[in-house]
C-alpha cells in the first residue's frame, strides 16, 4: 500500500504578506520542517503541492515530486482532489501544510499508526479543535471530492461531514499544530 506525504504549498499568505513557506525558522524555510516530518518517516513519494508562480522559489529536492495546480489558489480541498486524480496508485496521503513551524516526527509516526481502510480519512483533534491540514485522507474519498468540486465547494469541514473520518485525538499539550498566519504569529523567542 503507497502512502504519499503531501505539503500544501500553494497558498497565497495574504495575512502574512509575503509567501511564508519561504521564511526562516530554526534555520530551515518554514515547509522543510514539514518536509522533514515526512522524510524522517521514510513516506514516498513525497509531492509538493503549489503553483506556477511559486515553483521557482523552490530549491531543487530530488526525492520530490510536484503538483503544479491548475487553476492555483483553489485551496486544500481541490489540491487533494487533483492529488487524487493525478496519482491513482497511491491509497493515502498524509497531507500537511507548509506553516508549521513545530511539525514533528514522531506526530507522523503516531497518526500513522491510526490508518484504518474502514475510514476515508484520519484526522487529528486536540481540544476539540480539528487539524485537517495535518491529516491523512485515503483516495475512497475521490467520489466525494469530486462531486464538491464540481459544485464549487472548497471547505475541507464539507468533505469530512461526507466521509468516514477516523478523530485521533492529540490531548498532549503539544504545539505541533501551531501553524502561521500573520507575521505577529512567531513563537516569541523561538525564530
Ligand atoms: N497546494 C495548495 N496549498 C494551499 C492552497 N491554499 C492554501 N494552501 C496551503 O494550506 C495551508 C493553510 O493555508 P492558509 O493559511 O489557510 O491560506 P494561505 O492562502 O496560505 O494564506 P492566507 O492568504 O493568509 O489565507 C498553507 O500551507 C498553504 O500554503 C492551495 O490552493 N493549494
Amino acid at each position: 500500500m503507497i502512502i504519499a506525504g503531501v505539503i500544501l504549498a500553494g497558498g497565497q499568505s495574504s495575512r502574512f504578506g509575503r509567501h511564508k513557506m519561504f521564511e526562516v525558522f530554526q534555520g530551515l524555510p518554514l515547509y522543510h520542517h514539514s518536509l522533514n516530518a515526512l522524510r524522517q518517516n521514510n513516506l514516498c513519494p513525497i509531492i509538493i503541492a503549489t503553483n506556477d508562480a511559486l515553483f521557482p522559489s523552490f530549491p531543487p529536492h530530488s526525492d520530490v515530486t510536484w503538483l503544479i495546480e491548475t487553476p492555483s489558489h483553489q485551496g486544500p480541498l481541490f489540491a487533494l482532489h487533483q492529488l487524487f486524480i493525478e496519482n491513482p496508485d497511491i491509497e493515502w496521503f498524509f497531507v500537511i501544510a507548509s506553516d508549521m513551524p513545530y511539525m514533528s516526527a514522531d506526530f507522523v509516526k503516531l497518526l500513522l499508526q491510526k490508518i484504518d481502510s474502514c475510514y476515508d480519512a484520519v484526522i487529528p483533534q486536540q481540544s476539540a479543535r480539528i487539524q485537517p491540514l495535518a491529516a491523512l485522507y485515503r483516495r475512497s474519498a475521490l467520489a466525494t471530492t469530486t462531486k464538491l468540486v464540481a459544485n464549487n465547494h472548497r471547505s475541507m469541514k464539507a468533505l469530512l461531514a461526507e466521509i468516514r473520518v477516523h478523530y485521533v485525538d492529540f490531548s498532549v499539550n503539544d504545539n505541533v499544530f501551531t501553524n502561521i498566519n500573520y507575521e505577529t504569529d512567531w513563537p516569541k523567542g523561538d525564530k
